[in-house]
């Protein structure tokens, strides 16, 4: 397991009319091995970007991230992504999709096959590990996505909107399913999400950033994740501090969004 610092982020893109865009600016973060976080805020704040540097895909204009005490300059298998969608290989069957990972590493079959059934238990697979992923619904394909990640053992798990294309009924089991997931492993995850009902239900730390420049506004330790793992997530947000947060944190993001789109009327 990982500690992963995020030390003084910056990222500013260039752009070919000669301005640019301050995407991120001064973030520092102190994640512990096997802490949730989830992350809120407007479109435009930095999430995906913030994200992509965790991952290795984007270089810092300023500052570095690290994991272990070693310093993150490209993509590694000790960082695993799960995207919303479109991230499987559709002409192959779930078990083949699963086992993808260890497969290129080059381990032994023998090494590999029995975790990869496990994890087709744990997410609920099992029956369906002979399919081709075109044959699966959409939750079941973030199933075999959560499973594929988990297959590479990662130290951290990245996921970007990793839900957000899900139906609602689907998308509430996935996010127990998540919380499951999490207290099982012990992983280190950050999860980006447009939800404030799944940011809170799936985050022990929710993040709220704000745009331009991309920055951290303000950040909860919250109780419901822990809860969430024994518990049915409807019951959880009938804890009395669960409406109050979630109402404070979507009329922040609404106030955020009224200014930017004060600014973008202006002109600005
Ligand atoms: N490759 C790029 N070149 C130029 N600008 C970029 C690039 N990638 C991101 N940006 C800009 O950086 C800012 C942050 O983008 P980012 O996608 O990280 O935000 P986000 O919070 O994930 O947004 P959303 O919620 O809409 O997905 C935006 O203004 C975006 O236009």
């Amino acid at each position: 397991m990982s500690g992963l610092v995020i030390d003084d982020i910056s990222m500013r893109f260039d752009l070919p009319n000669g301005t640019y865009v301050q995407a991120l600016q001064d973030v520092t973060l102190d994640i512990k091995p096997g802490e949730i976080m989830s992350v809120l805020g407007p479109s435009g704040c930095g999430k995906t970007t913030l994200l992509n540097i965790v991952a290795g895909f984007l270089a810092p204009t300023g500052g570095e991230t690290r994991i272990n005490g070693h310093v993150v300059e490209g993509p590694d298998a000790e960082r695993g992504m799960v995207f919303q969608q479109g991230a499987l290989f559709e002409w192959m069957s779930v078990r083949d999709n699963v086992s993808f990972g260890p497969r290129m590493a080059g381990r032994k079959k023998s090494d590999y096959m029995g975790n990869v059934d496990h994890l087709l238990d744990v997410v609920g697979l099992q029956d369906f590990k002979e399919k081709m992923v075109y044959e699966l619904s959409g939750g079941m394909q973030q199933r075999v996505a959560l499973a594929r990640c988990l297959a590479n053992d990662p130290d951290v798990i990245l996921m970007d909107e990793p839900l957000g294309a899900l139906d609602a009924l689907t998308r509430e089991k996935m996010q127990s399913l998540v919380l499951k997931l999490w207290k099982e492993t012990g992983k280190t995850i950050i999860l980006i999400t447009h939800s404030i009902d799944e940011a809170l239900l799936l985050g022990e730390r929710v993040l709220v950033m704000a745009p331009r420049p991309g920055r951290i506004h303000k950040e909860y330790r919250l109780p419901f994740a822990e809860l969430g793992v024994n518990a049915d997530l409807r019951e959880v947000k009938e804890h009395p501090d669960y409406a109050p947060t979630r109402e404070e944190i979507l009329t922040m993001i609404w106030d955020m969004e009224e200014e930017i789109m004060g600014r973008t009327e202006g002109g600005a």
